[in-house]
């Protein structure tokens, strides 16, 4: 007897359309620092005491020698890994340039390393970022989209997440004709701990304005960053 194969719950027969478009994100979500400012921020000495306590918790001696000053290093290291709640990515943008001297197509901007943390384990998910956008008129410089990556990848993040964000960023702030992201990245807590599966890389990517409307541009993108 032939099986029947049922759509899973909540899915659609592939035959029908698909015009799903994720919501818009809030503006506050991509261009302000993420700093909340009604959420009472704990001490330096406070934190550096949660430390202590995870250690005592894995079955450490918190006094032994190689680990007295560990609290204070954890903290000074969650303070370079979590920059980016105190950073402003629209700031970061907000310096362009006009004279784009008859220049029409999209600038790519490939191979951008970064390190974020996932929210869900707080471990380090890293790999390279890709940006392409379309100006109208004026520019922004290079570096700039390189600090923006790492504005986003400096807070808790899910890599869909934070490949919209980057996105949502550049779109609002430059307004070009369109944005293009790719994020390819490997998860530690997929790699390290858990299903254990290293080398296992994912694949997230945002289109906006042309990039979105024209599969010969996204194709054109796609191409250029895997070549
Ligand atoms: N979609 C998405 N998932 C992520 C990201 N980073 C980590 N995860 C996943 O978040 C999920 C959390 O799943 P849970 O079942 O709540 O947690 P868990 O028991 O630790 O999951 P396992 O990793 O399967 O052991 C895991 O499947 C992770 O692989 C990300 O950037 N995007
Ligand atoms: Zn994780």
């Amino acid at each position: 007897m032939d099986a029947v194969i049922k759509p899973l719950r909540g899915g659609k027969p592939s035959d029908e359309p698909t015009d799903f478009r994720a919501p818009e994100l809030d503006p506050s979500d991509f261009l302000d620092a993420a700093v909340l400012p009604d959420q009472p921020r704990p001490t330096r000495e406070e934190a550096e005491a949660a430390v202590k306590t995870l250690l005592a918790y894995i079955g450490e001696n918190t006094e032994r020698e190689g680990l007295v000053d560990t609290p204070r290093r954890v903290i000074e290291a969650y303070d370079e890994l979590f920059q980016g709640y105190h950073q402003c990515p629209a700031e970061v943008l907000n310096r362009t340039f006009g004279e784009t001297a008859g220049y029409d197509d999209f600038v790519l901007i490939r191979d951008m390393y970064f390190t974020s943390h996932c929210e869900h384990h707080v471990m380090p998910f890293y790999g390279q970022a890709h940006i392409a956008y379309t100006p109208v008129e004026r520019v922004v410089g290079l570096s700039k989209l390189a600090r923006l990556v790492d504005v986003f990848a400096r807070r808790l993040q899910t890599q869909e997440h934070l490949t919209a964000q980057i996105a949502a960023a550049v779109d609002e702030v430059l307004k070009p004709r369109g944005v293009a992201v790719l994020v390819e990245a490997e998860h530690t807590c997929m790699s390290v701990r858990g299903i254990a599966k290293r080398g296992a890389k994912t694949f997230t990517t945002r289109f906006t304005g042309v990039f979105r409307d024209n599969p010969a541009e996204q194709a054109r993108f796609l191409s250029m960053v895997r070549s």
